[in-house]
């Protein structure tokens, strides 16, 4: 019998740089929260070897489905390697990937959480950086290098995401920010972001001046986003989809998938601890 688990993204409202470790990897503190905007992670029994599929939900999802591999560098067969299990697993992507929404990090947790998997949250770092993060679930304070994971009071929060159709390498950002620094801004990352993706910042100011809120970045990018509602930016939703609503934009630089989801509490996205 098939199991399915939701595998929530992650919005980074905070975000430090506050040192290097010896193999180049750098030190943060981080918060992070698991939103209402979800993958579905379906795993049935095998006979045969581990199999996963992808499927791309519209309008959201459907380009992963082409460009995120199922090779054994996709998170959810190396969370299967780090279990010793095989299984066959379907994911449906709703989360965009490479946007900064740490969607294969949540496939990962996600199936670690199906098999109840209880070990350290830090271990599961192997499987990507914010792994420990979407493992522990809801509002989090993140250390380390993405592995030590503090549970917070939970935030409720109403978001819009800005998703534009480009994404932007987080190794890239973090060399960039070893060169750059810091603007002082919420995320220090933001000003790495737009050396690597100068389309970034252009967006940003268009944005920001269409809609009258500043925008804020979700990790490395490429999300930019605010705390509101599609109703308060006049923006009307296209797509209703459970606990999402969607629209697109025009963009001097391309089109934007625009979002709104909410924060969701541990209870539904995580293991649970307090
Ligand atoms: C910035 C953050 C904030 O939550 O998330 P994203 O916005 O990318 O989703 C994380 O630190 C990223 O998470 P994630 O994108 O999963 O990183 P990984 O794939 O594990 O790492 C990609 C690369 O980023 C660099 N990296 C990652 C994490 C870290 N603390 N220091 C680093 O220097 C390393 O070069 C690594 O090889
Ligand atoms: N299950 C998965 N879902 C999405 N991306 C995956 C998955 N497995 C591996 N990847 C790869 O991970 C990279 C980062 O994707 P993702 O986790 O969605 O973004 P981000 O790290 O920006 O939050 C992509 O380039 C993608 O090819």
């Amino acid at each position: 019998m098939a199991h399915r688990v939701d595998a929530p993204a992650k919005l980074t409202l905070r975000l430090k740089v506050v040192g290097r470790r010896y193999d180049g990897y750098h030190l943060i503190e981080a918060d992070i929260v698991a939103l209402s905007l979800t993958d579905t992670v379906e795993i049935g029994r095998t006979d045969s070897g581990t199999r996963v599929q992808m499927f791309g939900d519209p309008p959201v999802g459907e380009a992963t489905r082409y460009c995120v591999p199922v090779d054994s560098s996709n998170s959810v067969v190396r969370a299967l390697d780090f279990l010793g299990v095989d299984a066959d697993v379907e994911v449906r992507k709703r989360i965009p990937f490479g946007a900064g929404l740490g969607g294969g990090s949540s496939d990962a947790a996600a199936l670690l959480r199906a098999f109840g998997y209880c070990g350290d949250p830090s271990a599961a770092i192997a499987l990507g950086a914010d792994v420990p993060a979407s493992l522990v679930g809801g509002h989090v304070r993140v250390g380390g290098i993405g592995d030590l994971v503090t549970p917070l009071v939970e935030h409720a929060g109403t978001y819009v995401l800005f998703v534009p159709n480009f994404s932007i390498s987080t190794a890239a950002v973090y060399q960039a920010f070893d060169h750059l620094g810091s603007d002082g801004g919420e995320n220090d990352l933001y000003q790495a972001a737009c050396s690597v993706e100068p389309r970034l910042s252009g967006l940003a100011g268009e944005l920001t001046r269409r809609f009258g809120y500043p925008m804020r970045l979700a990790g490395s990018g490429s999300t930019l986003f605010v705390e509101a509602t599609l109703e308060d930016l006049d923006v009307e939703p296209q797509h209703l989809d459970g606990h999402i609503a969607v629209g697109t934009l025009e963009s001097t630089v391309g089109p934007v998938v625009v979002i709104e989801c909410h924060s969701i509490p541990r209870s539904v996205s995580g293991d649970g601890r307090q």
